[in-house]
């Protein structure tokens, strides 16, 4: 190894300030990362002064993730090309509809020997198929990209509550290390394994369960109901990773990414949140995100919409009948109660 390696976030919003605060803490006295993290941060104004220039001054994301102090080698920095410029690591960590155009403003920028690790929550529905953005990543960048994921609302790992999480690559020897001391905190705890695909199918998918039982919420059907929603949900993701990407494993589902995360984010996540407003106050998703988020992206609504395309174009819906039926309730004004009509058995007993 030639000298520490220099780690780029590009990202920076409530997830990505939270994971460059514990990144920033880890290079602080590293042998093998440089201190200094520097992070790209979609500029904006923000009481009218550039959130960069905030972040850099009061060492706070004051509109993604407030009431949290960063370190202050924590730099952020609004072009996306000098962010990662001469990276060794680049951290990827924005809401899965702005990956391609960032990805390609970094073409030819980057070093042949750079790695990154995507610690996006989607897929991508393009060419009527559905990407992973490690993969996109690689393909786009032509560098190796592992991938995080886990039960991680932000705003717990932020206030330093325990959390576990889960890293995947191809390359686990290679890779693993590297990145859990990247990664690990007291209160952040990461097992690596190698199935990169099962693991972003589960954080993607989950995102549409956690839609599905914010309106069992919204319906107050209560827990039993709930549980029979991220039951369901949770049988469909196995159903679609198997079906559709090679190299799913099944333990994959009972890691942090896996089944962990499905609970953590329909107890406490956004799309569970805002899925229940849309039920108790029948506005769409869409303006319920702008009034509920400040600027937050909700995942699981392009999620939902992407898979049903996904499906619908290979005459799959029938074998999804419940990620079928949040698309249904939150695009086609079908009632929300079908959320749970969808998962009855169709056994008789007559
Ligand atoms: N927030 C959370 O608790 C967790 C989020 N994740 C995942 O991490 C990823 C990133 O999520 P967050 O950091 O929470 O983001 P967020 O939900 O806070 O989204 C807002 C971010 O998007 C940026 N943005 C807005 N317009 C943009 C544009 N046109 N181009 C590029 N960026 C733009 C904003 O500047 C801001 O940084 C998502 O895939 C999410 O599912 C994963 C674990 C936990
Ligand atoms: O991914 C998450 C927790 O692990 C966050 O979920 P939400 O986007 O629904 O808040």
């Amino acid at each position: 190894m030639h000298g520490k390696l220099k780690v780029s976030v590009i990202g920076s919003g409530n997830w990505g300030s939270c994971i460059a605060r514990i990144c920033g803490d880890n290079t602080k006295n590293s042998k093998t990362f440089e201190k200094e993290i520097r992070m790209w941060v979609f500029e904006e104004k923000v009481n009218g002064r550039n959130l960069t220039e905030i972040i850099n001054e009061q060492h706070e994301n004051i509109k993604y993730l407030p009431n949290v102090k960063l370190p202050d080698n924590v730099v952020a920095i609004p072009d996306v090309t000098e962010a990662a410029k001469d990276a060794d690591i680049l951290v990827f960590v924005l809401p899965h509809q702005f990956v391609y155009k960032v990805c390609e403003s970094l073409k030819g920028v980057i070093p042949k020997n750079c790695r990154a690790i995507s610690l996006i929550k989607g897929l991508d529905f393009r060419d009527n198929e559905l990407a992973l953005f490690s993969e996109e990543i690689e393909k786009i960048l032509n560098i190796p990209c592992a991938a995080l994921s886990g039960a991680n609302i932000a705003s717990e790992v932020a206030e330093e509550k325990f959390s576990e999480a889960t890293i995947a690559c191809s390359n686990v020897d290679r890779d693993g290390p590297l990145f859990v001391e990247l990664f690990t905190a007291s209160y952040f705890d990461i097992r690596v394994i190698g199935d990169w695909r099962g693991l972003q199918v589960c954080g993607a998918l989950k995102n549409v369960v956690a839609v599905g039982s914010g309106i069992v919420d919204g319906l107050k059907l209560g827990n039993n109901a709930k549980a029979a929603v991220i039951r369901g949900g949770l049988v469909e993701m196995r159903r679609f990773g198997k079906s559709f990407f090679g190299g799913v494993h099944t333990e994959t589902f009972f890691e942090s990414c896996g089944v962990a995360d499905l609970i953590t984010t329909c107890a406490g996540g956004r799309n569970r949140r805002v899925a229940e407003a849309f039920v108790t106050t029948g506005k769409p998703m869409d303006v319920l995100e702008k009034e509920m988020l400040n600027g937050q992206s909700l995942q699981g609504t392009l999620t939902a919409q992407e898979v049903h395309d996904f499906l619908k174009q290979r005459n799959k819906l029938d074998e999804f009948p419940f990620m079928t039926a949040v698309y249904r309730i939150i695009y086609e004004n079908q009632p929300p109660k079908i959320i749970v009509e969808c998962l009855r058995s169709k056994q008789s007993f007559n």
